[in-house]
C-alpha cells in the first residue's frame, strides 16, 4: 500500500463531498420524519395508517443512511475515456441528480471486482481507498495494463487492503467484505436468481461471506420480487446467527428472516438432544413415506359394524359405508384434517338416510338439518367416526409414532427392528432438532382448518391491488429513490396496527413461502430437513453453501449430488471457491493432509496468507495435557489482547467443555476475558473463527461422533495460531 500525500488529498476532498451529501440526506430524512410525527394522532384510520407507513419508511431510510457511515466509499475506477467512478456501500447522487457514488451492487460497479489485466473492460486503474472514520489513510492502486497485472499468483485484487482485513483481530462478530470481494466470489454473488446455486468450498474460502453478500445483492437487483415474499436464511445454530447478524444490516438490508432448523416451526421448541445415530434415522428421506402412512392409518375401516340407537331408531355404522366415505374424502387430495369434513358429511348423510327410512313420513329440508345435527352430536356416532378418521395435531401424530411401537411398526416397514427400537421414547419427551422436519411433514399432510384464513387472504389480495396503485402514485409524487418499493409501501399502508415487516409476518406463519432461500453449513442438513426447506421455497431459487468435507452430522451430505438431485433434479448448479482467506497456510496444509489421510472429500484449497510459526504441537504426558491446554490458552489471550482486540478458543470434546471452563474461571485473567476466551466443542465452533485456537487431544475428536470431520473443522478455525496439545498419537497427516 502506498502513501501518496497529493493523491490522498484529492481523495480526501472527494470523500468530504460524499459525506457532506450523506449528512444532507440524513438531515432531510429526519426532518420529514419529524414532520410526519408532528402531524399527531388525529384523522381517520386510513390517514393514521398512511402516516404510520410514512413514519416507518423514513425510519428505515434513516437507519440505512446511518448504517453506511463506515467505509462509505472504498474504491475508484479510472477508465480509458478519462472518466472516473467511485464505488461505495450505497449509490448517491448530487442535487443535480448526477451520480457521485455507485452502489457496489450496481452493474456499473462490477468492474471494480472483476476487471483484470487480461480483461480490463475499459478500466485503466483500480484504486482501493483505505479509510479510518471519515479520513483517507492510504491508497492502493492496480494499473490494469498487461505489464502490471495481478499482484500475486492467486490473482488477489487489492492485496494490501485484503491482507489488512484478514489479519485484523477478531471481534466475535463477522464483518462485511464489500471493499475487498474477490473476482471468484463476485461471480457467485452476482449469479442468476433462478435455480439453486450450490457453493462448495474448503474452510475459510468465504462461503458465509459470499452467501450474505449474495442475499444483499439479490435484494438490490430484484427488490420488488424479494421484498414481498422475503428471503429465508438458515444457519446451523443460534450462536452462528449471532456471529453473522451484523453483516446484512451493515449492507443496508434488514428484511431477511434468519433461523435454524430447530427454530423454524412456530410454536415448537426443539431443545432436546439425542444420539447422533437416532438423528440419522430420523433424517432419512423414507420418513416422508413413514409420516404419510402414519396419517393414512388414522383413516381406517373398523373391524366390525357398530350399532347405535338415536331417538329410538336403530342405525348401523357400516364398514362398507365407512370404506366408501373414506374413498370419497381422499379423492380430493386434501390434507387429512380438511378432508375429514367430507368424510363426516358423507357418513352423516348415509346415517340420516337410514334414520328417515324408518320414519312413516317424508321429511322437509329443515327437519333434515335437525336430524343431521342430532346425529352429529350423538356421542357413539362421534366416537365411531373419530375412530375411522381421527382429527390430529402434528405433535400428537409424531408423539404416538415414537411412543407406540405397533404404530411405528405399521408405518415404517422399511426400518429394521433395531432402528425402530432406537426411536421409542415416552410421550412428553422434549422435541429434538431431527423431530422438526418430521413434525413439519406431518403438519403438511394433516393440514390446518384454514378456510377462514383463505377467505381472508382472497379479500386481502383484492384490497392490496388498490393499495399498490395508490403507493405507486405516492412514490412518484415523493420522488422515491429506490430505497423502498411500491409493494413494500402498499403493505405498510395495510397495517393500521404496529407495522409488521415481511420477516415478522413470515416468522409467524408455518406455510409462508419465500422467494429465495439461503442455507449455510448446508452439508449438515438431513434429507428430511431439505424436504422441509424445499416446501418453503417452491421457486427453488436458493443459495446453498457448505463443505462436504466438514459434515459432522451422520444424517448430513457427503455428496451434493446424492443429497440434492433426488429433490431438485437438474435445477441446481455447482460452483466452487478455492482460496482460503482465513487460516494461515501452515495450518491449512496440516488440516488438508489430515483430511486426505482420513478419506474426507476435501476440496482444492490455496491459502492467501502465511503467518510465521502458526502451528505448534505440544506432546505431553497424559496427566499434563489439560493443565497445558489451559495455560497455553491464557498465554495466547494475553499475547493477542496486547495487540488490541482478539479472541481465543479452546476446542475439546463436548463432554469436557464444563471442566475446562471451570479451570479457566479460577484464573483471574481468563475469568475476566468475557467473549475473548471461548471453550467449545468442534460442533459449536463450526462456521466461526478465532485469532487463536488451542486444540486438545485430536485423537479424541476423531473418536467422537463427528470423526475426522470435526477435527478438520476445529483445525481450520484460527486466523493466526493453532496450538495442539496431546498425549495420544496424532492422527495421520497432521504433522507433515
Ligand atoms: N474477499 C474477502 N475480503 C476480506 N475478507 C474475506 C474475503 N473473503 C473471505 N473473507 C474472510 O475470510 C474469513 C472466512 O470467511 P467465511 O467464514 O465466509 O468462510 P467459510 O467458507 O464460510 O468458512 P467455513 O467453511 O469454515 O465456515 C472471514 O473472516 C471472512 O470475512
Amino acid at each position: 500500500m502506498t502513501e501518496q500525500p497529493d493523491e490522498i488529498r484529492v481523495e480526501q476532498d472527494t470523500l468530504d463531498v460524499l459525506y457532506a451529501r450523506l449528512d444532507e440526506l440524513r438531515a432531510v430524512t429526519r426532518e420529514r420524519l419529524a414532520e410526519v410525527r408532528r402531524s399527531g394522532p388525529s384523522g381517520s384510520p386510513q390517514n393514521r395508517s398512511e402516516r404510520d407507513a410514512f413514519a416507518t419508511l423514513y425510519e428505515d431510510r434513516a437507519a440505512l443512511l446511518d448504517a453506511v457511515e463506515d467505509r462509505l466509499c472504498f474504491g475508484r475506477l479510472d477508465f480509458d475515456d478519462e472518466t472516473t467512478r467511485y464505488i461505495g456501500r450505497i449509490g448517491l447522487t448530487d442535487e443535480q441528480h448526477s451520480s457521485i457514488l455507485t452502489d457496489w451492487r450496481a452493474p456499473a460497479a462490477q468492474a471494480f471486482y472483476r476487471a483484470t489485466a487480461a480483461q480490463r473492460d475499459g478500466v485503466l486503474r483500480r484504486r482501493h481507498l483505505v479509510t479510518s472514520g471519515r479520513r483517507v489513510t492510504g491508497l492502493e492502486d492496480e494499473v490494469l495494463d498487461l505489464s502490471g497485472g495481478a499482484a500475486s499468483d492467486l490473482n488477489l485484487s487489492g492485496e494490501g487492503a485484503l491482507l489488512a482485513a484478514l489479519s485484523a483481530g477478531r471481534t466475535g462478530r463477522m464483518g462485511d467484505i464489500v471493499a475487498t470481494i474477490q473476482a471468484e466470489q463476485d461471480t457467485i454473488i452476482r449469479s442468476d436468481l433462478q435455480g439453486a446455486l450450490v457453493v462448495q468450498g474448503g474452510p475459510g474460502t468465504g462461503k458465509t461471506a459470499v452467501a450474505l453478500h449474495r442475499a444483499a445483492y439479490l435484494l438490490y437487483a430484484h427488490r420488488r420480487l424479494l421484498e414481498r415474499s422475503g428471503v429465508l436464511l438458515v444457519g446451523p445454530s443460534q450462536s452462528f446467527l449471532r456471529y453473522i447478524d451484523q453483516v446484512l444490516p451493515s449492507l443496508g438490508e434488514t428484511g431477511v428472516v434468519s433461523t435454524t432448523i430447530a427454530d423454524i416451526l412456530p410454536g415448537i421448541e426443539a431443545r432436546g438432544t439425542e444420539e447422533p445415530k437416532i438423528a440419522e434415522i430420523k433424517g432419512r428421506s423414507v420418513f416422508g413415506a413413514i409420516v404419510r402412512r402414519a396419517v393414512s392409518a388414522r383413516e381406517r375401516v373398523p373391524a366390525q359394524d357398530t350399532r347405535v340407537r338415536v331417538d329410538g331408531y336403530d342405525l348401523v355404522i357400516r364398514r362398507r359405508d365407512i370404506r366408501d366415505a373414506i374413498a370419497k374424502a381422499r379423492r380430493h387430495r386434501k390434507p387429512h384434517n380438511l378432508a375429514r369434513v367430507t368424510f363426516v358429511r358423507e357418513m352423516l348423510n348415509r346415517l340420516a338416510a337410514q334414520y328417515t327410512e324408518q320414519l312413516s313420513y317424508s321429511v322437509e329440508s329443515d327437519e333434515r338439518g335437525e336430524i343431521l345435527e342430532e346425529l352429529r352430536s350423538t356421542k357413539e356416532i362421534r366416537v365411531a367416526l373419530n375412530l375411522a378418521w381421527m382429527p390430529m395435531s402434528p405433535q400428537k401424530l409424531v408423539e404416538d409414532l415414537y411412543a407406540k411401537p405397533h404404530r411405528l411398526a405399521e408405518a415404517a416397514p422399511e426400518l429394521s427392528a433395531a432402528d425402530r427400537d432406537a426411536l421409542v421414547r415416552a410421550p412428553g419427551s422434549p422435541w429434538t432438532e431431527a423431530d422438526v422436519p418430521i413434525l413439519d411433514e406431518a403438519a403438511e399432510l394433516l393440514g390446518e382448518d384454514d378456510q377462514v384464513a383463505r377467505a381472508q387472504a382472497r379479500q386481502d389480495a383484492e384490497q392490496r391491488e388498490e393499495r399498490l396503485e395508490y403507493a405507486r402514485q405516492v412514490l412518484e409524487g415523493s420522488g422515491g429513490n429506490g430505497m423502498v418499493s411500491a409493494e413494500a409501501l402498499a403493505d405498510r399502508f395495510a397495517t393500521s396496527g404496529p407495522y409488521l415487516t415481511t420477516a415478522e409476518r413470515a416468522e409467524k406463519d408455518r406455510s409462508w413461502t419465500f422467494a429465495h432461500l439461503v442455507v449455510d453449513e448446508a452439508q449438515e442438513l438431513s434429507a428430511m430437513a431439505w424436504r422441509m426447506l424445499v416446501r418453503r421455497c417452491p421457486t427453488r431459487s436458493m443459495t446453498i453453501v457448505g463443505d462436504v468435507a466438514q459434515t459432522s452430522s451422520p444424517a448430513g451430505a457427503r455428496s451434493w449430488d446424492a443429497m440434492l438431485t433426488p429433490l431438485l433434479r437438474d435445477s441446481w448448479r455447482l460452483t466452487e471457491l478455492t482460496v482460503n482467506y482465513r487460516t494461515p497456510e501452515e495450518i491449512a496444509s496440516a488440516a488438508q493432509r489430515m483430511a486426505v489421510e482420513a478419506g474426507l472429500p476435501v476440496s482444492r484449497l490455496t491459502s492467501a496468507r502465511e503467518v510465521p510459526a502458526a502451528l505448534t504441537v505440544h506432546r505431553l504426558a497424559a496427566d499434563e495435557v489439560r493443565a497445558h491446554t489451559v495455560e497455553i490458552a491464557v498465554g495466547l489471550l494475553a499475547d493477542i489482547r496486547s495487540g488490541g482486540a482478539g479472541q481465543v478458543a479452546v476446542v475439546v470434546p463436548a463432554a469436557e467443555v464444563a471442566d475446562v471452563e471451570k479451570m479457566l474461571r479460577e484464573i483471574p485473567a481468563a475469568a475476566s476475558a468475557g467473549d475473548g476466551l471461548v471453550v467449545a466443542s468442534a460442533r459449536e465452533v463450526k462456521g466461526l473463527e478465532f485469532d487463536a485456537v488451542v486444540l486438545e487431544e485430536p485423537a479424541a475428536l476423531v473418536d467422537g461422533p463427528g470423526g475426522a470431520s470435526d477435527l478438520y473443522v476445529a483445525m481450520t478455525r484460527p486466523t493466526r495460531y493453532l496450538h495442539v496439545t496431546h498425549s495420544r498419537d496424532l492422527p495421520a497427516g497432521l504433522v507433515g
